[in-house]
């Protein structure tokens, strides 16, 4: 872990949540409100050291974004066009990607006030069930292979030109990609979270990351992970009771020692390989790294030197 993060900054939670306190004004009854209905264990206390100091940042990543873009536009004699700042989250299944995700557009959009903020999961362009049985990858989803990835990284390219997308949707109560498409609308800022949004096309000739203009790996030890992923195995489970269309529904009957066998089983054979062998490796190429304990508060940052 060391050597490999040798071009990072450790900081420590006590001083990161120093670094831009006073800049920053309090959050509204309202605004804790709505971080509530995104995850109701989300502490506040988070939120106001490590969140809101790491929005301060993203600020000046923008603003020497922007500085450059108008450079550039100098250089080449052309008007330049405005282009969306584009954020990736990565992190093992189960870390808590979408949730740090989903927090951070909304802190986005209440401190860029006159910014759209837009949110997409990776999920969306891994292949249908169809075709991953067809090739045989079906207990590979989320590995490498198991990813549209040149569709992807058109759809990154489009929006960063400006354009509106529509892109598939993934559903983890279905199990596979849905029928309909939605639509994502050009928007001033865009978070893209997925476990590989640091990895390249199969050829190696394209890289995701060269469309991120920020970007922060989810980190935390192997037991807490797996862990979480057990947590949230049986919520979903808990919810599939009553609905008979939903893939985890044909599990509910089991008993709990047998949804606990099977779930360990997925994890340690599907997503903690993929965690070892495709998504950790691709840690060090986040700006941030945001390490956190057994109860999902951050107790260590890394921010890339050079
Ligand atoms: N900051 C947090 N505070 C409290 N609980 C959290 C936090 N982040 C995540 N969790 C919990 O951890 C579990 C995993 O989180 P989440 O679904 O966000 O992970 P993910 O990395 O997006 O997973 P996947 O890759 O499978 O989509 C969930 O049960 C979620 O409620
Ligand atoms: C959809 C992914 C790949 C990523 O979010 C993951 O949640 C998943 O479904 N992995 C496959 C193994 C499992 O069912 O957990």
């Amino acid at each position: 872990m060391e050597t490999e993060l040798i071009n990072y900054e450790k900081i420590t939670r006590h001083i990161w949540q120093n670094l831009y306190k006073k800049t920053i004004p309090p959050l509204t009854e309202t605004e804790l409100d709505n971080i509530k209905s995104i995850n109701d264990e989300i502490s506040v206390q988070d939120v106001n050291d490590v969140y809101l100091p790491l929005v301060q940042l993203i600020r000046i990543y923008k603003k020497t974004m922007s500085d450059l873009s108008f450079s550039k536009g100098l250089f080449l004699q052309k008007i330049a066009e405005n282009q969306p700042f584009i954020i990736g989250i990565s992190g093992s299944v189960a870390v808590g990607k979408s949730t740090t995700a989903r927090l951070l557009q909304l802190l986005l959009a209440q401190s860029f006030k006159t910014s759209t903020v837009g949110l997409v999961t990776t999920d969306g362009f891994l292949y249908p069930n169809q075709i991953l049985t067809e090739q045989n990858i079906l207990h590979r989803k989320g590995f490498p292979e198991s990813y549209d990835m040149e569709s992807l990284i058109r759809f990154l390219s489009e929006i960063k030109s400006g354009k509106d997308v529509e892109i598939p949707v993934y559903s983890h109560e279905i199990y596979d990609i849905l029928p309909e498409k939605t639509l994502v609308k050009s928007p001033d800022i865009l978070i893209v979270e997925g476990i590989n949004v640091f990895q390249s096309t199969l050829n190696k000739r394209l890289y995701i990351n060269d469309f991120f203009d920020f970007s922060i790996y989810v980190d935390a030890t192997e037991t807490n992970i797996e862990r979480w992923y057990l947590e949230r195995f049986k919520t979903l489970l808990e919810l599939a009771k009553k609905d008979s269309n939903n893939y985890y529904h044909q599990f509910t009957t089991l008993s709990a020692d047998e949804v606990l066998k099977m779930a360990r089983d997925t994890w340690k054979k599907v997503n903690l390989v993929n965690l070892r062998e495709f998504i950790e490796p691709t840690r060090s190429r986040a700006e941030v790294i945001l390490h956190k304990d057994k109860r999902h508060k951050v107790d260590k940052i890394y921010l890339k030197k050079y």
